[in-house]
């Protein structure tokens, strides 16, 4: 039976197997968060800095995985598939979450049928319990699945999704903040071109970026409505907007992010063809 610590109460324990970028960062947030953490790597003397948050660092995803409430898989797609084939005995009877993009749950259930499965996808500000956490399972024990929206919960929003929606979600908020960052790193830029100091123009370009997205968010309004409240008629935005549409940056964006999605399919289906044959 699967045990469901209660929050407060236990010190939960979450194995973080492949704790390479996201599996660092999110180690990070739910130690930060007082969960007690193991996280794993093949080479665990580059995670040295983890100790310092707590979190125990070794390679060995047996001793990771026995002592665990929850593993959280944050290994590259063919990894993965290789790694949960080795622990399916120890993973038996385990909340499994994968984070790993383009493997469906069909693919996870069939090595690991009897642990409790989940697929979610996060982002970098994970770290800074900022980030965007869709999940998705075809499991129903609504209180496996409220501890794991819980622990989830560490790395900012989070919600249940379809599966089918996972591969764009990958691109969109997985890979987001890569385009939020090139975007304030060409805002910086632009401010370096005019003249600004770099400090003050990474600083107002990333201020800016927050205070649109916490706007936005509060508010309730459609982008659009809150951008014509900038557009003083005849004044100085208007001329960069028309700029940032000869460029054609929503084409950019929406090109990006149907790009993205569209790898994070042929991925699924170069892995794991006999999938997409049902499909
Ligand atoms: N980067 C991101 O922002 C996000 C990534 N993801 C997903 O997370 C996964 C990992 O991505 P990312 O962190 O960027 O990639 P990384 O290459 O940085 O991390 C993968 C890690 O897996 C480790 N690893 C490989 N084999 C094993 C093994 N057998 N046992 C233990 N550890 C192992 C590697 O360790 P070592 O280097 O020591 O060999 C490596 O550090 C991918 O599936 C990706 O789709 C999801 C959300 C966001
Ligand atoms: O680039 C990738 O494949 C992963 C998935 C989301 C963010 N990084």
């Amino acid at each position: 039976m699967i045990k469901i610590p209660q929050a407060g109460r236990d010190l939960e324990t979450i194995a973080v197997i492949g704790a390479g970028t996201i599996g660092s960062a999110i180690s990070i947030s739910l130690a930060k968060a007082g969960y007690h953490v193991i996280s794993t790597r093949r080479r665990p003397d580059l995670n040295a800095g983890l100790k310092a948050y707590g979190i125990t660092v070794t390679s060995d995803n047996v001793q990771a995985v026995t002592s665990a409430d929850m593993v959280i898989l944050t290994l590259k797609p063919a990894d993965l598939v290789s790694e949960m084939k080795k622990l399916s005995q120890i993973l038996e009877g385990k909340i499994v979450v994968s984070m790993a993009a383009a493997v469906p749950i069909r693919v996870i259930r069939h090595i690991l049928p009897r642990s409790f499965i989940v697929r979610s996808m996060t982002n970098i500000a994970a770290e800074v319990n900022a980030g965007y956490t869709p999940f998705c399972t075809l499991e129903e024990d609504e209180g496996k699945i409220s501890f794991v929206s819980r622990v989830l919960g560490v790395f900012g929003e989070t919600e249940r999704v379809d599966e089918k929606y996972m591969d764009a979600l990958t691109a969109l908020s997985g890979s987001g903040p890569a385009y939020i960052l090139t975007i304030i790193e060409a805002m910086m830029y632009g401010g370096l071109k005019v003249g600004l100091p770099r400090s003050i123009a990474l600083k107002a370009s990333y201020q800016t970026v927050m205070g649109s997205a916490k706007l936005l968010a509060m508010s309730g309004d459609h982008p659009s409505a809150i951008k014509e409240k900038v557009i003083t008629p005849g004044g100085v935005t208007i001329d960069g907007i028309y700029e940032l549409e000869n460029g054609k940056i929503r084409t950019s964006i929406m090109k990006a992010i149907e790009s993205s999605t569209l790898k994070a399919r042929k991925i699924s289906k170069d892995l794991f063809p006999e999938e997409s044959d049902k499909n």
